[in-house]
């Protein structure tokens, strides 16, 4: 069971304000994509779920209890590009997390703990399509074998929320598809709840079991950094035997097209 609930959630930065007043309550096994223009505070929110920042005002609960102030082996993420190690081996990238949680001092494990984890991250090396490139060093991977590494990489230490910041965004269309197959696949397995921002409006409702939009909903053209943003809009699909009838297809098309119909929303650049 993992539930997460922002209540009132604020981020400040000095007088500006990113993130003002979002409350979000998500269910377990939820998967919840973030859209909004750029600059707007997606990332932040991403952040704030790490613990890598701190709201200014408001709580972030986990399960009921408020999240650890640093981040924990409960959260893991996967980023646009840049979250693999280039001079490690995409088996030693894999096992590097848990040899330093198991042996903070060195980093390094050994005997069997060590043998257990080499085949923990063989096994999902395999899942994720790369076994027989274990060896390899990531500069010799394509860009979407790297996402898989680091999607390993974030699912070896069995998170129960799964936060993705654009990690499709610097795909070709191909891997960018199979890549969507395999996080709904590794999503149904492993029953983690995932958090994804993307800025790929069909993408957000392909894979999502919701989809939330955040802006301004408050704004002042003299002093942009006066208001944060918050939840703008909320589409549900649920319950979920709806989400792949022709009644939710309908309703996801109905409600893409009309977020499509603010596309300022989506496309306006950072002033
Ligand atoms: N550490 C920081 N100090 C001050 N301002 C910050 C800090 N981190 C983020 N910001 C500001 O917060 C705002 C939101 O940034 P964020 O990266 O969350 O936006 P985003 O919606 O993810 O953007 P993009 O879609 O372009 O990636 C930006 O105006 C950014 O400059």
């Amino acid at each position: 069971m993992t539930e997460i609930r922002f209540e009132k959630v604020w981020k400040e930065y000095g007088s500006s304000i990113v993130l003002e007043n979002v409350d979000l309550a998500l269910a377990d096994h939820e998967f919840l994509v973030v859209i909004g223009p750029s600059g707007v505070g997606k990332t932040t929110l991403l952040r704030l779920l790490l613990a890598q920042e701190r709201p200014t005002r408001g709580r972030i609960l986990l399960d009921g209890r408020e999240i650890a102030s640093e981040p924990t082996a409960d959260r893991g993420v996967v980023f646009q590009r840049y979250s693999v190690f280039p001079h490690k081996s995409v088996l030693a990238n894999v096992m590097l997390g848990p040899q330093w949680a198991g042996s903070p001092l060195v980093g390094r494990l050994f005997g069997a703990r060590k043998r257990a984890l080499r085949d923990q991250a063989m096994a999902l090396l395999d899942r994720v399509g790369l076994a027989e490139h274990a060896r390899k060093y990531p500069a010799q991977l394509s860009g979407g074998m790297q996402q898989r590494l680091a999607l390993a990489q974030a699912l070896i230490n069995k998170p129960k929320v799964l936060l993705l910041d654009e990690p499709f965004g610097a795909l070709d269309p191909g891997s960018r598809r199979s890549m969507h197959v395999l996080v709904r696949e590794l999503w149904e397995e492993q029953s983690m709840t995932i958090v994804m921002v993307t800025h790929d409006l069909m993408e957000a409702f392909h894979l999502g079991t919701r989809v939330v939009a955040i802006d301004k909903v408050r704004n002042d053209p003299q002093a942009p950094e006066r208001y944060g943003a918050t939840i703008a809009s909320d589409f549900c699909a649920k319950p979920r035997i709806v989400r792949d009838s022709f009644r939710f297809e309908a309703a996801r098309l109905r409600a893409a097209a009309e977020l499509a119909a603010k596309t300022p929303l989506l496309t306006r650049e950072k002033d």
